[in-house]
Formats: C-alpha cells, sequence, structure tokens
C-alpha cells in the first residue's frame, strides 16, 4: 500500500497559530490570572509549554504549567487495565504533574492542550481525570490540529488549523522537543483504530 504524505503545517504556521493561540487565551480571559495550563502527554505537554513562553513575552506574566497523562482513564484500555488503577491517588500515581509552586487545580481556569482532536475520547478521558484531581473553576480545550469525527460532544476553544479529513486519513504532529523537528502532516491509507 502506498502512503502518502502530505505537509500541512511547518515551522513557521506552528509558530504563528500558537502565537495567536496564546493572544486568543489573553483575549478570552481577559489576562492570564487564574490560569493554569495543562498539556496532555506527550505532544500536549510542549505546546502548553510554548503558549506559556508565548504569553511571558506578550504579557510579562508567568502561567502554571503542568502535565497530564490520561492512560489510565482511557474508555479503550484492555480489560484488567482500568481507572480503578489510579483511583483516590490522582497526583501519586502521575495522572497530574503540577508545578510545585502551585497547590492544586481548585477553581482555576484549566486551558488543556494536545496536538489532535479527533474522536475526542482523550478529552472526554482527560476531562475525568481533572475532576477526580480537584474542581477547576472552567476547563477549555486548545488543538493544533482539528480534524474532525467527534465521536463525544466535544469542540475545541482554541485551534491551530482546522483540517477535514477523511477516517483513512491521520495528522501527525512532529515537535522539535521529541522529534527534532517542527511539522504537521497528513498521511493517507491510514488504518483508524
Ligand atoms: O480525539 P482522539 O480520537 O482521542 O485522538 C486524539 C489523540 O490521539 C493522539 O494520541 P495517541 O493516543 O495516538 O497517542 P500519542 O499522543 O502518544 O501519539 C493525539 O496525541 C491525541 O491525544
Ligand atoms: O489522525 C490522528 C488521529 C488520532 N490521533 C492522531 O494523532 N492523529
Amino acid at each position: 500500500m502506498i502512503i502518502e504524505k502530505n505537509v500541512i503545517m511547518d515551522e513557521t504556521a506552528i509558530r504563528r497559530a500558537l502565537s495567536r493561540i496564546a493572544h486568543e487565551i489573553l483575549e478570552k480571559n481577559k489576562g492570564i490570572e487564574d490560569c493554569m495550563l495543562i498539556g496532555i502527554r506527550t505532544r500536549g505537554v510542549y505546546l502548553a509549554r510554548r503558549i506559556a513562553e508565548r504569553i511571558k513575552e506578550i504579557e510579562g506574566a508567568d502561567v502554571p504549567c503542568g502535565e497530564l497523562d490520561v492512560t489510565s482513564y482511557r474508555d479503550d484500555l484492555e480489560p484488567g487495565k482500568n481507572k480503578n488503577a489510579n483511583d483516590g491517588d490522582c497526583n501519586g500515581k502521575g495522572t497530574l504533574i503540577l508545578p510545585a509552586s502551585v497547590s492544586g487545580t481548585r477553581d482555576k481556569k484549566i486551558i488543556l492542550f494536545d496536538d489532535v482532536l479527533y474522536t475526542g475520547r482523550t478529552i472526554r478521558a482527560a476531562m475525568d481525570a481533572l475532576m477526580d484531581c480537584g474542581r477547576p473553576r472552567m476547563i477549555q480545550l486548545a488543538v493544533l490540529a482539528d480534524r474532525g469525527h467527534r465521536e463525544v460532544p466535544i469542540r475545541p476553544d482554541y485551534v491551530g488549523k482546522n483540517v477535514p479529513t477523511s477516517r483513512h486519513e491521520s495528522i501527525e504532529v512532529a515537535l522539535k522537543e521529541v522529534d527534532g523537528t517542527d511539522e504537521v502532516h497528513i498521511l493517507s491509507n491510514w488504518e483508524a483504530k
């Protein structure tokens, strides 16, 4: 099977999209007070950190940045590996990692970051994890690429690029921090899970 790869965002396009999202976050939240950025592992973490740096440049303010691992909250885990493994110990088991300067997510405005939004199941899992770890005042969602095909009623607040796709395509995000390069590409002939 021939797999075609088409680049849809290069380094400049990613930088501009993240810069725009940083401005949109500041505008929507009228600043950054009580906001916390939380990146979903793996690449969402680096997107959140880049936005935090951009916000610092624009506003001169530090915004706390955390990491979330949603693995134990997924609805597609193999039997026997369910979320009970983490029940009652959301921090101790590494689901949510916050900077030491922050006491928790209670009453905070959480802005969740992921690289790709597809069915929405990862974000559903992320929201469950966050709710188990405290009671945020609000949760907003930022994604670099929204490719559609939602299976749950989830809509992002901030989008780098909307990419109409077929189910036989996949979107891959490469980031310098993990992949050595910044690029978003679309692959044809992908076999969806
Ligand atoms: O909206 P969804 O259908 O849940 O798909 C989106 C998720 O898929 C990818 O993660 P994946 O589980 O492939 O793992 P990865 O981040 O390690 O690549 C991507 O990073 C998103 O988190
Ligand atoms: O196209 C897709 C779908 C899910 N997750 C991805 O990273 N890309």
